[in-house]
């Protein structure tokens, strides 16, 4: 999947499941995009059941859809359906035919399903939403002790160690120790060591001088001295180059920064917080790690419990995650049924709460009714590990001897380990249409033209609907 979109990024976003990933692209405020394989695309769909121009996203408003005479259609599904009508839209594969969207209508380009929805703060620099600055979740005991400890911390300016495995919380329990210290006004500078190279890493934190490189045109201050008044969190710290490691000694011991071709030191007044998933005590032991560093950044260790050992977290996480996804997508809060729920909790979260906030994100995305539903979690969790490598060993043999072409995209994953195969999402959309049939009848005393007329389709749609679902025709209960 590729994109070559120019316009400014508006504030909408197409979630596209494609393989085994469901990929995130943001959209321009206005215009049309093209989807498609072709090169010339504005976004491409590398998929062997897409045409090389097989439709267009009219930003509007209103948001439509136009399909360019593909070869497999576009076929759009409403992402909302009431329990008084339900309907199932389909665009035909006819050019200049355009179909009018909302937001969580499922947009099917040949076997792609794509999804418009609203851009979420999923990702760094992205807009902060009112949910994402609600105080973090902490009613599991052991969660409560920490963001005590935390608060006691953030009252000082002890350098504070983050321990715990990824996805648990550390950046947001950083952020914590932040807003409740005296120096909540001043800024809050993340720092990610994993994510630069050395040489790229060293003016990233201390800065230079004019003249100090060749290109070096104008002096710049670095992240420490950004930082200045406010806290700078060093995430990763575990995977910071030996140099660097003394370099970031001498700024905490001496709470002065050296501009890379800078002559006299600059005092910085900087509280540090630390994040790593990896055992620093292993690693000073191993030589790889400084131990006068791991000293000086470890002034108080506080260890973030991994999500399966704090159950009590979770219905709130769940809520709050839903909550952000239906926002997302302009709809009204979802409720999780209690198998849902059960499942969750002995789901074992390898990602943490990462991996929670995708599976809501997913389950959001597949659900068209008011319920999230065991189905419309991913594999992962639905399965567990072992039953997912099955499953997806299956369908990666079905596409083999189907020939479909599907490639894995290319895109920003949301949740690669546990998306949802094309084929799954297919299932899933089917599993729903079939109980929709099934409760329409049963709501209408079996009575098929009521039924049918409830879900807005023709009689005629609606006995051949029931042949393809393998369901019986209903004896009448009531006059037809
Ligand atoms: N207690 C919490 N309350 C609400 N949301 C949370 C909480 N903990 C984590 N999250 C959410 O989970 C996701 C991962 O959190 P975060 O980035 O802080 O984890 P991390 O431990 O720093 O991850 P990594 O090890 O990959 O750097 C974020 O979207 C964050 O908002």
């Amino acid at each position: 999947m590729g994109r070559r979109l120019s316009a400014s990024a508006g504030e909408l976003e197409l979630v596209v499941a494609a393989g085994t990933e469901l990929t995130v692209h943001p959209l321009p405020a206005s215009g049309r995009v093209t989807l498609g394989r072709g090169a010339d695309c504005d976004l491409r769909i590398d998929d062997a059941s897409v045409s090389r121009r097989h439709a267009v996203l009219d930003l509007g408003p209103p948001l439509r859809i136009e399909d360019l005479a593909s070869a497999n259609g576009t076929v759009v599904r409403k992402g909302r359906e009431s329990a008084e009508r339900a309907e199932t839209n389909e665009l035909r594969p006819r050019s200049g035919a355009v179909f009018e969207l909302t937001l969580g209508d499922r947009i099917l380009l040949g076997t792609i399903v794509a999804v418009v929805r609203r851009r979420g703060a999923a990702g760094r620099g992205g807009q902060v939403d009112p949910l994402e600055r609600a105080a973090p979740v902490a009613q599991d005991p052991a969660m409560k002790r920490l963001y005590e400890d935390a608060g006691r911390a953030a009252q000082g300016t002890i350098s504070v160690l983050l321990l715990g495995e990824t996805g648990v919380g550390k950046e947001v329990l950083a952020r914590e120790i932040h807003r409740r210290s005296p120096r909540a006004k001043g800024p809050f500078v993340v720092i990610d060591c994993a994510g630069l190279a050395g040489s790229v890493l060293e003016g990233e934190l201390f800065g230079h001088e004019r003249g100090a490189f060749t290109g070096a045109t104008e002096a710049r201050a670095g992240l420490f001295e950004l930082a200045e008044g406010g806290t700078a969190f060093l995430d990763e710290i575990g995977e910071l180059p030996a140099p660097l490691q003394m370099k970031l000694l001498r700024v905490l011991e001496e709470r002065t920064v050296m501009r890379v071709g800078g002559r006299a030191p600059r005092r910085v007044d900087v509280r540090f917080v630390g994040a790593t998933n990896r055992d620093l005590a292993v690693e000073v032991e191993a030589g790889t790690f400084r131990r006068d560093l791991y000293y000086r950044v470890s002034g108080m260790a506080l260890e973030i419990p991994p999500l399966r050992a704090r159950p009590a977290d979770l219905p709130e996480l769940c809520a709050r995650f839903v909550e952000e996804a239906c926002m997302k997508l302009d709809r009204p809060p979802l409720r999780l049924s209690e198998q849902a729920q059960a499942r969750l909790a002995t789901h074992r979260w390898p990602g943490n709460v990462r991996e929670l906030r995708n599976a809501m994100e997913h389950a959001v995305l597949l659900c068209s009714g008011e319920v999230i539903e065991v189905p419309h979690l991913p594999p992962a969790v639905r399965l567990g590990g072992a039953a997912e490598r099955a499953e997806r060993a299956e369908g990666e043999k079905a596409e083999e001897v189907e020939g479909s072409g599907m490639h894995p995209s290319k895109g920003a994953p949301v949740n690669p380990p546990s998306g949802a195969s094309v084929q799954e999402l297919r299932a899933a959309l089917d599993a729903m249409e079939r109980q929709r049939i099934i409760d329409a009848l049963d709501r209408c005393g079996g009575n098929q033209t009521r039924a049918a007329e409830e879900l807005g389709i023709s009689r005629r749609t609606l006995v051949s609907r029931l042949g393809e679902y393998g369901l019986p025709r209903p004896r009448k209960r009531g006059a037809e």
